[in-house]
């Protein structure tokens, strides 16, 4: 069989700073008690999880300035393929700090690339894709960048890819129309793009369906410490995740979508991928920081993963 690859497209990449305090007073000095620096970005790291399972992977899209240096020379010490466009500013960091009671984290804007930046994009996505391959669109759009840009780089292509997209807000809700075959939004991000808050199973269920008609194949919600639902036209799943001492959840959202498009791209099997998915999750809120699970730790969940069908859906 044809050696199968994923490429990641990470439109505003980031250095994350997290720093480790034991009490977080705002508005006063804080103590850190350790700190720690990872690049990172959706699909940079949904390329490192990538990578740790095995499968052949780059990550492309936008990289600036020496922050921009410092985490290409990051994915060049861990071996993770990468061909990233230069653009003018500086890539952004992101600061998270992580309390025993929160998690709270500061993203920057990022620079936002130019028309041509785009145009130079969409030619290195196509020639890094072969048909059969997986596209996956992964973060917020930089800056004052058009949110329409993920729905123009999937109309771009001209590879026959799944394509999965992992994004929020006005962007998101610009992409349904390109039509991705699947889209990883968490609870809140499903509701900003339903325009109402979702209460209930039944509410995201619905609204999964909703944009299964509009032409999406896949729909995986996260639900953080809750596990996840799966909409396609199998019908609609839930897992449960085993309950663990989480260190940071930054980084388990990239790793489900890794999860499932990794499993789903070498087997075809969307439930074995959907309880992966949240193995993988559930293996990177164990770790410091950004840091991503890798294979073992990923397959010690896949048995503690209860997946069920959601049946009757109720309001
Ligand atoms: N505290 C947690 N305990 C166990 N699993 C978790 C926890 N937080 C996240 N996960 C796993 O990681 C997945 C993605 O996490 P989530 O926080 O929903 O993503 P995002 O970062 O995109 O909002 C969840 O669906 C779940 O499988
Ligand atoms: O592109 P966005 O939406 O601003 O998010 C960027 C942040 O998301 C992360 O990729 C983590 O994402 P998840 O926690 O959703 O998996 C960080 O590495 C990065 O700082």
């Amino acid at each position: 069989m044809k050696d199968l690859k994923i490429v990641t497209v990470t439109l505003n990449p980031a250095v994350d700073l997290t720093l480790n305090v034991d009490v977080l007073r705002i508005g006063e000095i804080n103590s850190v008690s350790s700190m720690r620096k990872d690049s990172g970005g959706k699909g940079i790291n949904v390329s490192k999880v990538i990578h740790n399972l095995g499968m052949k992977t780059v990550a492309t899209g936008f990289i600036g300035g020496s922050t921009g240096e410092w985490l290409q020379a990051d994915l060049k010490h861990k071996e993770i393929p990468a061909d990233f466009i230069k653009i003018a500013g500086e890539t952004r960091t992101n600061v998270k700090i992580i309390s025993p009671e929160s998690e709270t984290q500061c993203n920057g804007t990022g620079p936002h690339p130019h028309e041509e930046d785009l145009v130079r994009l969409c030619n290195k996505i196509d020639q890094l894709l072969e048909d059969g391959d997986a596209l996956i669109l992964a973060g917020s759009v930089p800056g004052e960048t058009d949110p329409i840009v993920y729905r123009k780089i999937i109309q771009s292509l001209r590879k026959n890819v799944f394509i999965a997209l992992d994004t929020s807000g006005e962007a998101l809700k610009e992409s349904i129309a390109g039509k991705p075959d699947l889209i990883k939004p968490n609870e809140e991000e499903l509701s900003q793009l339903a325009g109402i808050e979702l209460r209930t199973e039944g509410e995201i269920v619905r609204t999964a369906q909703e944009l299964l008609a509009q032409g999406v194949k896949h729909i995986l919600v996260s639900l953080g410490e809750r596990g996840s639902l799966y909409v396609s036209k199998q019908g609609a799943f839930r897992a449960v995740t085993p309950k663990v001492e989480a260190r940071s959840t930054v980084g388990a959202g990239d790793a489900t979508l890794a999860g499932f498009v990794t499993k789903y791209l070498s087997t075809g099997d969307a439930l074995a991928s959907f309880v992966f998915a949240n193995a993988c999750g559930v293996a990177t809120v164990l770790k410091e920081g950004s840091q991503v699970c890798n294979r073992t730790e990923a397959e010690q969940f896949v048995n503690q993963i209860v997946c069920m069908p959601i049946n009757g859906v109720s309001v």
